[in-house]
């Protein structure tokens, strides 16, 4: 893509203490591409976690806080946590953190940007934004629509960190009502407060939502004008949004409809009461993707195609965020290139090339990353320890 910023975002240093799999751990990268190598369940993904936690949200497992710290062998859990990332970017060097204080009084996140309290991780977006492809997301397109929702908030969230704060809102607004409804002495007043706010958060997610798919939507047909052609090893995707806000949100002011949203709502109480749940709005949107080349919903591809198309799409996306904030995303493949036949490999490696941000891989064969040549930062990662990889 032509429009492409040069400016990078590079992790120099990464230290992890009491997360996951690690007592203390550090690896220093260079320039090149870091690949983690290691055997299964050697601790390559709590890496990636690790760094996963400069981005707004709570890692590329939606773990929950607990999960992070260390257990130690009895299964006894460190009391806090920390992972630290020394980023080179735009503005020089910073010192982004988070973590769990050992002993702290509240058991909850903090973020630091320098050693100074940052209201969370979605402040460190002005320093780094990173975009992942993770084994979990392989069963995507056949998977429940709230699966694609989840990785449409995450496309979102990468160029606007306010989304989560968002959809969170949003998540607690159906939850008020959905209590009201259940209980039948509620004052209808209540109910009517309740809806405007969750109409007004709806109506807010699906408008956040629909700039992204446009924009992601208008990136591929850019990169495929621009040479892209239909035997591309990863094919260009279409995208769209199927739901009832949305389509009306295509025609009609945002404002209106906001109000036929929250008269709906008001219309089926009594269907939502007896369903105990909110039946219509953007929580139950779906993110229709399909094979361009092919012309097919990406779900009947072949395992292959669905992963290519994945790896098309997320490269779509770290465009598109490079694009909208100037700087290249730092990206986390985890497991991605060992199923790749050489030709795909290099294609990938390329791509990621020109996309000219950061890129952390895993794999467990290091010949996997052999066209990487000497340009590769390579470390051995073994149960807790990370180290430069040496063995040639
Ligand atoms: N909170 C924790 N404390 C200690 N160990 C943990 C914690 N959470 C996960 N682990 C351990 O980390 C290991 C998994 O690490 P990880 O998922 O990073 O492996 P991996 O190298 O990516 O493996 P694969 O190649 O199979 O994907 C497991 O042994 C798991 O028990």
């Amino acid at each position: 893509m032509s429009s492409l910023a040069t400016a990078t975002a590079r992790i120099v240093r990464l230290r992890l203490s009491d997360f996951r799999s690690y007592h203390q751990a550090e690896i220093r990268a260079g320039k090149g591409p870091v690949v983690l190598l290691g055997p299964n369940g050697a601790g390559k993904t709590n890496l990636l976690e690790a760094i996963s936690l400069l981005a707004p949200g709570r890692g590329l497992r939606r773990a929950s806080l607990d999960q992070f710290a260390a257990r130690g062998p009895q299964g006894v859990a460190a009391s806090g946590w920390a992972v630290a990332a020394m980023v080179e970017g735009a503005y020089g060097e910073v010192t982004l953190g988070t973590g769990v204080e050992a002993d702290g009084e509240a058991r909850t996140r903090r973020s630091r940007i320098d050693g100074e309290p940052a209201g969370s991780a979605a402040a460190f977006a002005a320093h780094v934004r990173v975009v992942w492809l993770t084994p979990d997301m392989d069963g995507l397109f056949l998977g429940p629509p709230s699966e694609r929702r989840r990785f449409l908030d995450r496309l979102v969230l990468a160029v606007d960190a306010e989304h989560g704060a968002r959809v969170n809102a949003l998540e607690r607004a159906l939850r008020a009502r959905n209590r009201l409804l259940e209980d039948l002495s509620t004052d209808p007043r209540y109910l009517d407060a309740v809806e405007q706010e969750l109409a007004a958060l709806a109506i807010a997610v699906a408008a956040a939502r629909m700039e992204t798919v446009r924009r992601l939507a208008a990136g591929i047909a850019q990169g495929r004008d621009e040479g892209g052609d239909d035997t591309s090893p990863f094919p260009w995707a279409t995208v769209a949004l199927e739901g009832e806000v949305e389509r009306a949100l295509a025609r009609e002011p945002a404002t209106l409809v906001e109000d036929q949203y929250r008269l709906a709502l008001r219309a089926a109480r009594p269907r939502d009461r007896a369903a105990g749940r909110t039946l219509e709005g953007p929580h139950l949107t779906d993110l229709l993707v399909g094979h361009g080349p092919k012309s097919i919903p990406a779900g009947q591809g072949s395992t292959g195609e669905q992963k290519a198309l994945l790896i098309g799409l997320a490269l779509a996306h770290a465009r598109l965020v490079t694009e909208m904030t100037g700087i290249a995303p730092v990206m986390l493949l985890d497991d991605v290139v060992a199923y790749l036949d050489p030709e795909r490999r290099a294609a990938l490696f390329a791509a990621l090339d020109a996309l000219g941000g950061q890129v952390w891989m895993t794999g467990a064969d290091p010949s996997a990353f052999a066209a990487l040549s000497g340009r590769a930062e390579r470390f051995a990662v073994t149960s807790g320890h990370v180290e430069r990889f040496t063995a040639d």
